[in-house]
């Protein structure tokens, strides 16, 4: 059963941002590249173990969190128990304009206004919103489950349909063999997305992998200096003063550094939340025992909280 190809779970369809993160990041591995309709089944593949890993961005340095993924990680019906983080991986991210094959052989400089619907991903129209208001302003938008969706959408348009387009990638739109009217839309040339990868913390054909990216993009060298990250997800009662303050000093006194704080409603009381805190340290021995130590503190200090991972930073990595 271990010698099976590593199953590799991603937001389909094939040609999204997602598929072109996990191949890149499995890209030494003859992994099985499985798509997804939406991160909610990507999350439930590895919590049920049909796939060893599930590759979902997290994060864009444009637009920043992407909250469908930290609702999934908030985990507030505990469907995903034993899903952890075990590595990130970092996808520049170039956008195009994409319409039916054909229908705009000048490209832009012959567009002539008459798209009436745009098609992408929630998390795209924030990447490009200057190219959208110079040039599709007041022009409907329709949240699609992928880019890719977006781009198959066009591909699929008949005469008689309203005139539609589609952000998404120039992998796409060769894929699904439409047109780019314009490529390189979105507002920053530096436009980044992170992904997380993640796996059944059960699972054994996994478990070597511990602190791994499951494949550097290159030789697998050692990183003596490399910064470990954790993610951690934890409630507080919000009557009681300081009680964040509390918790926060808590990874002060580990010698964990902050690196991201983001909240999502606790959906059990109306404006209360649940935090999700990043942190980073060098390892080294002094340090080993610094996660599971804050972990232990900060039971004593929330209503509830937990240890979503410890992975590699991957951030000016180059191997
Ligand atoms: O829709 C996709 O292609 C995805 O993989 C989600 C996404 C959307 C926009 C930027 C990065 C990832």
């Amino acid at each position: 059963m271990s010698s099976e190809k590593l199953k590799v779970a991603f937001l389909g369809p094939l040609a999204s941002f997602s598929h072109q993160a996990a191949a890149e990041s499995f890209a030494k591995t003859s992994a099985e590249l499985l798509p997804h309709v939406c991160f909610a089944d990507a999350f439930a593949a590895v919590q049920e173990q049909q796939a060893d890993y599930a590759v979902i961005p997290c994060e864009n340095s444009t637009n920043g969190s992407v909250v469908q993924t930290l609702d999934l990680l908030a985990d507030r019906s505990n469907l995903y128990k034993d899903v952890k983080v075990c590595g990130e991986y970092y996808l520049t991210v170039h956008h195009c304009l994409l319409v039916h094959k054909g229908s705009y052989p000048g490209g832009l400089p012959s567009y002539d206004g008459k798209i009436t619907k745009l098609y992408t991903h929630p998390q795209a129209w924030g990447q490009c919103d200057k190219f959208l208001a110079k040039y599709f302003k007041g022009v409907e938008r329709q949240d699609v489950s992928s880019t890719s969706k977006g781009a198959e959408i066009v591909s699929k348009e008949t005469e008689a349909d309203e005139r539609g387009g589609a952000i998404a990638s120039r992998f796409a739109a060769e894929y699904h063999g439409v047109d780019a009217l314009e490529e390189n839309i979105e507002d920053r040339a530096d436009n980044t997305t992170r992904f997380l990868i993640l796996r059944n913390i059960l699972a054994d054909r996994t478990a070597g992998l511990e602190f791994e990216q499951p494949v550097l993009n290159g030789d697998a060298k050692t990183h003596s200096a490399v910064m470990h990250k954790t993610l951690i997800s934890f409630s507080i009662d919000h009557s009681s003063p300081g009680a964040l303050a509390n918790a926060l000093l808590i990874f002060k006194a580990h010698g964990l550094n902050l690196t991201s704080i983001n909240t999502r409603p606790s959906l059990k009381r109306a404006w209360q939340y649940i935090f999700f805190v990043e942190c980073s340290r060098t390892p080294c021995v002094e340090n080993d025992d610094a996660v599971l130590n804050a972990l232990n503190d900060l039971r004593g200090v929330t209503e509830s909280c937990r240890d979503l991972g410890t992975w590699k930073d991957q951030l000016g990595v180059s191997v």
